[in-house]
């Protein structure tokens, strides 16, 4: 069988009494596309946040690939593959689209230390060669504040993909955007990331989403994996139609 590129072993995390992450397991095969559904608090947002090390877990392991990444920090993590697109993308509102690409480009590369002229062919190249790929290329010199909320997601997909991950965390990735543009935006990022080979793991609440987008689904309750399967499996448990999908 293959090694999955991504596996949480036995993890826990506590929030004064609250336990985030309750022995939680998880394996995430290379090219999958995995959503993680559950009621609100039940963990979802603090797996993202310990597998890109902004949360450290009391016990257990997360590795990448075989490597354990469990203690490390969330630049290095980044650096060994694993990228996050925020629930609110975080955006330099008053400056270009590219020009927020160009800085993730010139980030990634190790350029930036506040000093470098930043506005080199190069890192533009690259910046167009991402905003192409995500189908904005049009609105490359708009200012990103004017960007509408689809828009601005997939700019951020496009910031994301600037570091070259080879998994891709987005909580939420259709969070404030308008019920026209959801379709569309999520036939934009499978494909990107379909065509990158990157794997990707999605929070969501909206299920049509998920039945229709997501290879495998995990289902989270009070911390940990309560089922797991293709959606129309996961879609027909009781337990799942019961527990979460009545209360998400
Ligand atoms: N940094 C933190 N400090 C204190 N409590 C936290 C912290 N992060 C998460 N929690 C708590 O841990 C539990 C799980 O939170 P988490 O945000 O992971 O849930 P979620 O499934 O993503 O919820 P939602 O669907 O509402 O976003 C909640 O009770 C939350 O209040």
């Amino acid at each position: 069988m293959t090694a999955p590129l991504l596996s949480v072993e036995k993890v826990n995390v506590a929030f004064g009494g609250v336990q985030a992450a309750n022995e939680a397991e998880l394996d995430v095969m290379s090219g999958e596309f995995l959503a993680i559904i559950g009621p609100n608090g039940s963990g979802k947002t603090t797996l993202i946040n310990l597998c890109t090390g902004y949360v450290k877990p009391k016990s257990g392991t997360i590795r990448l690939d075989g490597r354990d990444i469990t203690r490390k920090k969330p630049r290095e993590i980044t650096k060994l593959g694993i990228a996050r697109a925020f629930q609110i993308p975080q955006l330099f509102g008053e400056h270009t689209v590219v020009e927020n690409l160009m800085l993730a480009v010139a980030a990634h590369q190790g350029f930036w230390d506040g000093w470098r002229p930043l506005n080199r062919p190069d890192f533009r190249a690259e910046a167009m060669r991402l905003l192409d790929m995500v189908g904005l290329a049009d609105v490359a010199e708009a200012n990103a504040a004017t960007l509408p909320e689809g828009q601005r997601k997939l700019t951020d997909i496009a910031l994301a993909l600037a570091l070259k991950p080879r998994l891709l965390l987005l909580d939420e990735p259709t969070a404030g955007v308008s019920g026209d543009e959801k379709f569309p935006l999520m036939d934009r990022l499978t494909a990107v990331l379909r065509e990158q080979k990157v794997t990707a793991v999605f929070v969501e609440h909206d299920m049509d989403l998920v039945r229709r987008y997501a290879d495998r689904v995990a289902v989270w309750n009070q911390g940990r994996v309560a089922a797991s399967g293709p959606p129309e499996t996961v879609f027909n448990d009781p337990m799942v139609l019961r527990d979460v999908v009545g209360v998400v």
